[in-house]
């Protein structure tokens, strides 16, 4: 395979969390989902996050992405404060600095996949460089399939498609809430290896969500929340001392 063409060199933090706080107004009881989350992410760094059910994971995902405004706190993307940003700009950081992929894929069923990956870059009115195209196509396996649509996929497939999508722009930071969800052993082995050269070659920083352990033991750091708060951190982590800790929170 070959190496990827680009080399960002980002001189502060890549992604800063500060006192994050979210709450849902559901009825008349407020649901707290974050309850003052910090962390700061490095440049080129790979992070998995790890917790119970309705711990708080995806909503912290959404709220990085700025996808979802946090109640409090304040979200950093290189220099960028996003937590006070207008719609239309957050719309327009996001399109170019922040990729995301999504658990349910959101890909655009009358495009092929080709169009599905170039459309962060088409809607910025940019296009996709071909060299780039192909590099990524052939990191995610699946050159050959560029004119299929998102319906003659199978879910690995289409997955894949979503992650070269969040790829594209080469945006500061990508990240996917539970990216090996819907893949067999050998294909998740190989996302992963995608994701981990992005983020070693790219300097790309890379977040994602997951129940596995083994997935988790790929990435440099383990960030454990609990009932919306991060109560817990590994570094190198391994399969064995991810296990442990996901025992003990009962996740
Ligand atoms: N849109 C929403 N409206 C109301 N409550 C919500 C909403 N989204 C999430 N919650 C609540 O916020 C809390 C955190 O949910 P979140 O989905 O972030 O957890 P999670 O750790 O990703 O869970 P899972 O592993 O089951 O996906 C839960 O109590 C959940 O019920």
């Amino acid at each position: 395979m070959r190496t990827f063409p680009e080399t960002r060199v980002e001189t502060r933090a890549a992604v800063q969390i500060t006192d994050i706080h979210k709450f849902y107004p559901t009825g008349p009881v407020k649901v707290w989902a974050l309850r003052g989350v910090s962390f700061t992410l490095a440049p080129g760094s790979f992070t998995a996050i790890m917790g119970p059910s309705g711990s708080g994971k995806s909503t912290l995902l959404q709220c990085a992405a700025g996808l979802e405004s946090p109640s409090r706190g304040r979200i950093t993307i290189g220099h960028h404060d996003i937590s006070n940003m207008s719609a239309d700009s957050l719309t327009r950081f996001r399109r170019d600095h922040i990729g995301f992929v999504f658990q349910d894929y959101n890909l655009i069923g009358h495009l092929d996949v080709a169009a599905n990956i170039a459309l962060p870059l088409v809607l910025g009115g940019r296009t996709l460089d071909p060299v780039w195209r192909d590099e990524l196509m052939d990191a995610v396996g699946l050159s050959g399939l560029e004119s299929r649509r998102p319906g003659e996929l199978s879910g690995g497939q289409a997955q894949r498609v979503a992650i070269a999508r969040a790829l594209a722009t080469r945006p500061t930071v990508v990240y996917a809430d539970e990216p090996t969800g819907a893949l067999d052993s050998r294909t998740a082995h190989d996302i992963l290896d995608t994701f981990r050269r992005t983020a070693t070659q790219l300097r790309q920083t890379v977040v994602i969500v997951t129940h596995d352990p083994r997935v988790a033991a790929v990435t440099d750091r383990v960030l454990f929340l609990a009932d919306g708060l991060v109560v817990g951190a590994l570094d190198a982590p391994t399969v064995e001392k991810v296990s442990a800790r996901v025992l003990a929170l009962g996740a």
